[in-house]
């Protein structure tokens, strides 16, 4: 018999809840952060990297210990650890709480800089998105999008102890990326959003609208993506042409045919489209 309480399988739930598969995303804004930079220095890249995914972590298991309630009514969350009752509320915005000002603390190793944009990306995600703007505006999501930001931000300060025009502008494409990603995932799920109450833009408009704003979000977020070839050079425009072209044509399918399936189609690219940029700035910046 699997005791509930054993260890390991309380450290598997808290591993589901961290929602690893956002993490290494943020992880490689982080990375593409740092190779921004042009700079290496092993022990403050380590301490971004580790103190940035404990924090997310921490960050994501407080919104899941905020957000019982509302993930007990979207059959998409219906089977979370704290709605199966595994993690109880308290419990999770107490280990979140502990993991956010850990991961704080290790950016320090760093420098103060990178521990404040670490700490700055938790305290955005969870007072301004998940407290205050989720339950109470369709742009919860744009604001939010600053949280993803302050990744790229921490990666780069890690690096240099700065804030400069290039650091900013990586910041920029997260945060120009994120409504076109989440507004797609929300389409497809409306239904749900609209059970808990959660004033996505989906919810509140016809199909037909929401897919022309995340064509209209994704064509502005292109010039943030392409103007970052500055720093990279022309491998990095003729790549991020080819991707950018793809997930636009991708957009105009979806506000065609503005079905579930093709928002859920535009949501599975959106998180690959973002990883190649990230990536290619990476390699690049190391080669
Ligand atoms: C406030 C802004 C954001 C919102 C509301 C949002 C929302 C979501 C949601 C609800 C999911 C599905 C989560 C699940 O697995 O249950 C998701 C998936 C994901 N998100 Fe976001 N997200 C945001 C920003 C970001 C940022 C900044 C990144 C990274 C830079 C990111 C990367 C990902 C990835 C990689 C996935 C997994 C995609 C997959 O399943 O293939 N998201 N996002
Ligand atoms: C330290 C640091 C840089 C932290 C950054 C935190 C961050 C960027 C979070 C990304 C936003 C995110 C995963 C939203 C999930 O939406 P949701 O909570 O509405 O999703 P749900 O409906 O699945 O709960």
């Amino acid at each position: 018999m699997i005791m509930a309480t054993s260890p390991t399988v309380k450290l598997i739930y808290y591993a589901k809840l961290s929602k690893p598969r956002i993490i290494w995303l943020l992880d490689l804004a982080a990375l593409a952060g740092a190779a921004l930079s042009s700079k290496f220095l092993l022990i403050p890249l380590i301490s971004v990297l580790a103190g940035g995914t404990l924090a997310s972590g921490g960050a994501m298991i407080i919104n899941e210990g905020i957000e019982i309630d509302k993930d007990k009514v979207m059959k998409r969350t219906s089977k979370r650890p704290t709605v199966m009752g595994y993690v109880s509320k308290k419990e999770a915005i107490l280990v979140g709480s502990v993991m956010l000002v850990l991961g704080t603390a290790i950016g320090l190793i760093a420098n103060p800089l990178t521990s404040f944009f670490i700490l700055l990306g938790g305290l955005i995600y969870i007072l301004v998105y998940t407290i205050w703007l989720k339950p109470r505006t369709p742009l919860n999501i744009v604001i939010g999008g600053f949280a993803g930001s302050a990744a790229a931000w921490a990666g780069y300060a890690a690096m240099t102890d700065t804030f400069t025009i290039s650091s900013l502008l990586l910041g920029l494409l997260i945060f120009m990326w994120t409504p076109g990603h989440f507004w797609s995932l929300a389409l497809k799920y409306k239904e749900d959003y609209s059970k808990a109450g959660i004033p996505m833009l989906p919810v509140l408009l016809p199909e037909k609208d929401s897919a022309k704003y995340i064509a209209i979000s994704n064509a502005l977020m292109a010039p943030f993506a392409l103007i970052l070839y500055l720093y990279v050079g022309l491998p990095y425009l003729i790549v991020t042409s080819i991707m950018t072209a793809l997930l636009l044509y991708n957009s105009m399918v979806l506000f065609r045919n503005p079905t579930a399936e093709e928002a859920w189609k535009s949501f599975k690219i959106s998180a690959p489209y973002l990883a190649v940029i990230l990536l290619t700035i990476i390699i690049l910046k190391i080669i």
